[in-house]
């Protein structure tokens, strides 16, 4: 039986004479953590775009659990359950954090995004206890009432991924989750997701952070010129010669 969760064949998108993907193929396992690395430019974030319905490709297909994401929505993508962490947090500033919780939570049991679930009690208590479990998982009870625009970026990210989790996702996509921060606040994220591995949640993470990358990492697919030039477990990129040169011009990662 296959344990593939996310299958992506032959994918290509131009942008003018550009080609930001070319024949793109890769295959990522339920349960694992996928890390998609390469040079400025790769291709990485285009093909997430991809992924969540954001950009449409002119070729290939893409198939998740089974059903192709090819014509759907971003709602739709989500709602069948791929969530997504941005580069920059995106959050509602103007509530507070557990607010911004109970909007995924509300939104994903309605089945739509609205938010009818807040007149039912009995779903609504569900719901909130969900919501305080998260945030007591991701260390962000004691800010539970504080205002989301006072808060520090690396938090901002954390409860992005509060209202990610919240979800419960089959899979989690994570656009350079340590992006800017200082190294306590990556070890920190690191330790973060490490946990969130131990619940099964399958996740495909770009980042650019190699210490990162060989910390959580089952597999890594390296893209450079909108292709997929190499791929295995983390040891074997770190031995690849192409790898070295495509990526840091033969430096070592
Ligand atoms: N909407 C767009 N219109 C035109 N060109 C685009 C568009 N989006 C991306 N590109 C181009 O496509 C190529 C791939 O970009 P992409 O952002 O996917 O790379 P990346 O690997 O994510 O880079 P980075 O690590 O810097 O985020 C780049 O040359 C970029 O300039």
């Amino acid at each position: 039986m296959s344990t593939e969760l996310l299958s992506i064949k032959g994918v290509s998108k131009r942008f003018g004479g550009l080609r930001a993907l070319d024949d793109v193929n890769l295959s990522v396992e339920k349960g694992s953590v996928h890390a998609i690395i390469g040079p400025n430019g790769a291709g990485k974030s285009t093909l997430l775009n991809c992924l969540v319905g954001r950009i449409i490709p002119d070729e290939g297909s893409v198939t998740f659990d089974g059903d192709s994401l090819l014509g759907h929505k971003p709602h739709q993508i989500n709602q069948a359950g791929i969530a997504r962490v941005f580069q920059t947090p995106e959050v509602f500033g103007d509530l507070s954090v557990f607010e911004n919780v109970m909007i995924p939570a509300c939104a994903k049991r309605d089945g739509a995004f609205r938010i009818n679930a807040w007149g039912r009690a009995r779903e609504r208590r569900v719901v909130r206890e969900e919501a305080e479990h998260i945030l007591d998982d991701l260390n962000l009870w004691q800010q539970r009432d504080q205002i989301v625009n006072s808060m520090s970026r690396g938090d901002k990210r954390r409860l992005e991924l509060a209202m990610c989790l919240v979800q419960h996702p089959k899979l989690l996509l994570l656009d350079e989750p340590t992006a800017g921060m200082s190294r306590a606040d990556t070890n920190n994220t690191v330790d973060l997701l490490k946990k969130i591995a131990e619940r099964g949640v399958t996740k495909v993470i770009i980042e650019h952070d190699m210490h990162v990358v060989f910390s959580l990492a089952d597999k890594v697919s390296v893209m450079a010129q909108g292709t997929v030039i190499a791929e295995g477990t983390p040891e074997e990129i770190k031995a690849s010669e192409r790898v070295q040169e495509a990526y840091l011009g033969g430096a070592h990662l």
